[in-house]
């Protein structure tokens, strides 16, 4: 680098370096090259005989030692000034505590019992006593909200730091500092591990069996909900509660669920890292200041005791893995997994119970709206491409994964993105490339030691790395993340076979058949322990997440689709030209084109023929994809194993819906004869 000028010794000096053509030619224009073009150097006398300063700038006013310097670089956020009048504030309900008008101390110490009584043991009188901020930082910790008392034990006279909200900037310095394996990779996002899962465990999850909610919920073959009584509940929740008490310190998040204003709930999520505080900051709706200090009493709380296993010595526990969920007293333990999906998930579990309560139709589906707002659902189960195809650069995303559709229209219950990052490419998905920077939470990615660049093609830890994010990183978000009723719903299958059509048409009565098979291959790494793609079935695209009988889901999307006009599609974005091993996976480039013929409305407008067995209506043309892509059986070499390997799918397809075909019950969807026809037929000889 060149520069001319006064140095703060006191000696002008002219210097230019031959290393640098551009900072030469700088200090040549300048006049100080000499003509071999080594540099020059002009001393002259100081000015003055004055001691030496360090530079020109004023000195820092009052400070008079480093401790004094660094209390300077934090500035309080300034107190709330103008207090919402209750009275023509239409959102506080008339019968509640003006909070508005409380001190700051008292709304302190409001938010402080609230937390102190989430983490109350339910077996000692005396817990842990709760106090506020980071126990290495100096001041913060504020007086305990519970008089110490010296007749319990000595569990009673611990204290337990909350670290309540904690932005990202400050969650990144938790997890550097006191989680192993955190680190900030090249483009700013913290880079963490999971631990020994790094995917969801379905097999130990368990749902409470209690008189509130048991006569609702699916019980028995097929269904996720694998019953616990409420006293093992307490066992683990206990265990949670203990071992979450016996730290240092834990995080709270006070949160929000579904962006609909009128369906919102309050989540709080108690955990033990700084991981698990970020992820859930990013995946749910945010709260302003105002909306944290009126935030009260949350609808359900999240116990993440993840690093600590259950015991197996419990009743119901069949691992040391145990994800707990408790409808009545509206809250969920995590025991032995920190796979923060699981939260998520969790609480997706709980919407789905909730919301179809309300009459509101809860959603495993990624949703995006276009210029002229019309909306698109993507049903499909993991790795089926509700998160890439949902962001699409021409479109506004409202969200990729959780949705719930109510008479005002559609609503994401999430605030954030959860994708896959396995081969991710800055030229296929850009949008969720550039997704990734500060803030973001990159799990168990494998990353270069030096440069700290993502080598998102490295499986070593796992397939399923993830990233997830505020949906406001994703840059046309729809924000709200509310949309109109829907025109379009994509039921995403990726078909490891590879003889269903990359698109058809479906009919209503297909519609509800393919929504209650919710088939696909499942793609490795996202459930604990597959490693290879096969065949699944899970009802309603997400069988693991429903509490309810899948017809009750699917009655309600009938109805709704009805009364809306909406067209059903069939979108193969899995194996072409062969079944997995054999042919390929779909390129994106070509399912992109397929949704934009959907979306655009042209697909609508093709001339379509009917497939052999599955029976579905494929379009003869689609812009931008080959036309022998369009039929399966063209691009399989191999025409007797197409036809076979069809047959093979068809059968699995009607194996599974046997045990749906005598379910009658209520308002659930009936399961007509024009539904069962909508299956695959096979030929009588088979
Ligand atoms: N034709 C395709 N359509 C959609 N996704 C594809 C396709 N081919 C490859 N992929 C990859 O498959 C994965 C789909 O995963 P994702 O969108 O996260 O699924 P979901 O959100 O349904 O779990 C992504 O990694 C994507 O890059
Ligand atoms: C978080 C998940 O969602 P998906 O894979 O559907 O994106 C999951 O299934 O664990
Ligand atoms: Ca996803
Ligand atoms: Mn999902």
């Amino acid at each position: 680098m060149a520069s001319n000028g006064t140095a703060a010794n006191g000696f002008d000096f002219e210097f230019s370096s031959p290393r640098s053509p551009a900072a030469a030619a700088a200090a040549a224009t300048a006049g100080g090259l000499v003509p071999n073009g080594l540099s020059k150097i002009n001393t002259k006398k100081p000015l003055s005989r004055e001691v030496c300063k360090d530079d020109t700038t004023a000195p820092l006013k009052g400070v008079q030692n480093v401790d004094e310097l660094h209390a300077l670089q934090k500035k309080k956020a300034s107190a709330p000034s103008t207090p919402k009048n209750p009275a023509t504030n239409p959102s506080t309900p008339k019968n509640l505590t003006p909070r508005a008008y409380m001190s700051e101390e008292e709304r302190h110490k409001q938010q402080m019992q609230s937390i102190s009584a989430s983490l109350a043991s339910l077996t000692r009188e005396v817990g842990p006593q709760v106090v506020k901020g980071d126990p290495a930082g100096k001041g913060t910790a504020s007086k305990s909200v519970i008089a110490p008392r010296l007749d319990m034990s000595d569990s009673a006279l611990k204290f337990t730091h909350v670290l309540y909200n904690l932005s990202p900037a400050e969650l990144y310095e938790q997890a550097i500092k006191s989680e192993k394996g955190s680190y900030i990779t090249s483009t700013g996002a913290l880079a963490t591990l999971s631990g020994a899962k790094t995917g969801r465990s379905p097999k130990d999850k368990r749902v409470v069996k209690e008189e509130t909610s048991k006569d609702d919920l699916w019980w028995g073959k097929g269904s996720p909900n694998i019953e616990m009584d409420e006293e093992t509940f307490l066992v683990n929740r206990e265990r949670a509660v203990d071992y979450l008490n016996s730290l240092e310190k834990v995080f709270v998040n006070d949160q929000f669920l579904n962006w609909d204003p009128e369906n919102q709930i309050k989540v709080r999520i108690i955990s033990a890292r700084a991981y698990h505080s970020l992820f859930m900051h990013n995946m749910c709706i945010r709260p302003t200041p105002e909306e944290l200090e009126d935030f009260g009493t949350p609808d359900f709380t999240i116990y993440n005791a993840g690093q600590f296993p259950c015991n197996r010595y419990t009743h119901y526990m069949t691992s040391s893995t145990s994800i707990d969920l408790n409808l009545k007293r509206k809250e969920m333990v995590i025991l032995g997994t920190q796979y923060a999906g699981e939260m998520k998930k969790g609480l997706f579990s709980v919407m789905h119970y909730m919301m179809p309560k309300r009459g509101i139709l809860s959603l495993h589906s990624g949703c995006n709206m276009g210029k002229a707002g019309d909306v698109a659902l993507f049903f499909g189960l993991s790795g089926t491409g509700k998160t890439t195809l949902s962001t699409d650069e021409n479109r506004y995303l409202i969200g990729d994964d959780e949705h719930c559709w109510s008479e005002n229209g559609v609503s994401n219950i999430e605030g954030g993105c959860y994708a896959k990052c396995i081969d991710l490419s800055s030229e296929k998905e850009p949008e969720i490339w550039n997704a990734i920077k500060f803030g973001t939470v990159l799990e168990n990615v494998v990353f270069e030691e030096y440069s700290r660049e993502v080598d998102y093609t490295d499986k070593s830890v796992t397939e399923n790395t993830r990233a997830a994010y505020p949906i406001e990183f994703i840059p046309n978000v729809k924000l709200p993340c509310i949309g109109p009723h829907p025109k379009n719903v994509i039921l995403l299958a990726c078909d490891a076979f590879g003889v269903l059509p990359p698109v058809s048409k479906l009919s209503p009565a297909q519609t509800m058949y393919h929504f209650i098979s919710g088939y696909t291959a499942l793609v490795a790494g996202t459930v604990d322990g597959v490693k290879e793609p096969t065949a699944t079935f899970s009802a309603c695209f997400g069988a693991a997440f429903i509490m309810l009988h899948p017809t009750k889901y699917a009655a309600m999307l009938a109805d709704k689709m009805k009364r809306h006009g909406a067209t059903a599609w069939l979108v193969n974005t899995g194996w072409s030209g062969g079944s997995y091993g054999v042919g390929k996976r779909m390129k994106l480039a070509y399912t992109r084109k397929i949704i934009d013929a959907i979306h655009d409305g042209s697909l609508l407008e093709a001339e379509y023929e009917a497939t052999p067995v599955f029976n579905l209506a494929v379009p003869a043309k689609v812009n931008g994809v080959p036309t022998e892509v369009l039929h399966p059986e063209n691009s399989w070499a191999d025409k007797k194993l197409y036809n076979e390997t069809l047959k093979k799918l068809a059968g699995l397809f009607q194996k599974n819906f046997e045990v749906y075909t005598d379910y009658k019950a209520g308002n659930h969807l009936k399961l007509t004869e024009e539904i069962l026809a909508a299956g695959p037929q096979l030929p009588k000889d088979m």
